[in-house]
């Protein structure tokens, strides 16, 4: 029997070839950005590990890895143009907030205020990060060479239930602690009066991320047990509209 496929007209036929280009070669740029992902975020693991074995102190390890961080965490904003292209079927929102805030920690915390980069939280923060973005990663690159071994899925969708808020506590204890030096040093600051008249106070910017937390957290907290028992236990979970 022919299929439908063969049945149609030329012009229907032009179309599922474009959906089928356009399907392969979005495979494959996500295959090359996985692995890319899941390498970069393995050689921030390896690092972290030869420092601390060698150095035998967390002091100084943050400087050594920032580089690569910086790195790699600010190519995670391609993810939000997957959404926005429809590669992924990911909310842009959900996406949007969680890369932002990423990339708001590592350049506009950590690496502009020198003074906190030997802080436990900040340790704790980005050894957090790496073990879930080596998880990730690796699941997406599995999942999409139809490969995946069941404990990578496992991981995937259990561990974020404690990593994300041991991440979340990292963050706010870092930005708390840059809090002082913030203020005595008026960073990113603009006082009246200037030829612009207007006024940016960071530390009260930096309060107001820190509260932001509490309304924007849950939400993406939510999205993934919503996630976890729609991939673990197949339900179908209705979203909303993000
Ligand atoms: C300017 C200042 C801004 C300040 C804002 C301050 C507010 C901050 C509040 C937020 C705090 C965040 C803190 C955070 O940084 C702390 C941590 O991260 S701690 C570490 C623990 N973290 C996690 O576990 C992260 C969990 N979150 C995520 O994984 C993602 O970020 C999220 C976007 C939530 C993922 O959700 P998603 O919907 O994508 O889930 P899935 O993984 O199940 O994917 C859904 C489908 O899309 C496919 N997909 C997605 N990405 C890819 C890809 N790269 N390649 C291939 N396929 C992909 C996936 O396979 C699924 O497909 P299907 O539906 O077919 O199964």
């Amino acid at each position: 029997m022919a299929s439908g496929e063969e049945d149609g007209t030329v012009e229907e036929k032009e179309t599922n070839n474009k959906k089928r280009t356009k399907g392969a070669i979005a495979t494959a740029w996500l295959t090359f950005y996985n692995i890319a992902m899941t390498a970069g975020w393995l050689v921030l693991a390896v690092a972290m590990v030869r420092y601390y074995l060698q150095k035998g102190t967390h002091k100084g390890l943050y400087r050594n890895i920032a580089r690569t961080l910086k790195f790699f965490q600010t190519f995670a904003l391609l993810e939000v143009g997957h959404c926005a292209i429809g590669i992924v079927r990911t909310s842009v929102i959900v996406t949007g907030v969680q890369v932002c805030s990423r990339i708001f920690m590592v350049w506009f915390v950590t690496n502009s205020i020198r003074q906190i980069q030997n802080e436990e939280s900040v340790i704790l923060f980005v050894v957090v990060w790496t073990i879930t973005e080596i998880t990730r990663y690796s699941f997406y690159t599995f999942n999409l060479l139809n490969h995946l071994p069941y404990f990578i899925k496992w991981a995937r969708y259990n561990m974020f239930i404690v990593m994300y808020p041991l991440g979340v506590i990292g963050e706010l204890l870092t930005i708390h602690a840059s809090l002082p030096y913030v203020r005595r040093s008026g960073m990113y600051s603009l006082r009246l009066p200037n030829k612009y008249n207007v006024s940016f106070d960071y530390y009260y910017f930096l309060i107001i991320v820190m509260l932001s937390y509490i309304p924007l957290f849950p939400q993406l907290y939510f999205h993934m047990l919503r996630q976890r028992r729609r991939v673990l236990h197949g339900e179908i979970v209705v979203e909303k509209d993000e």
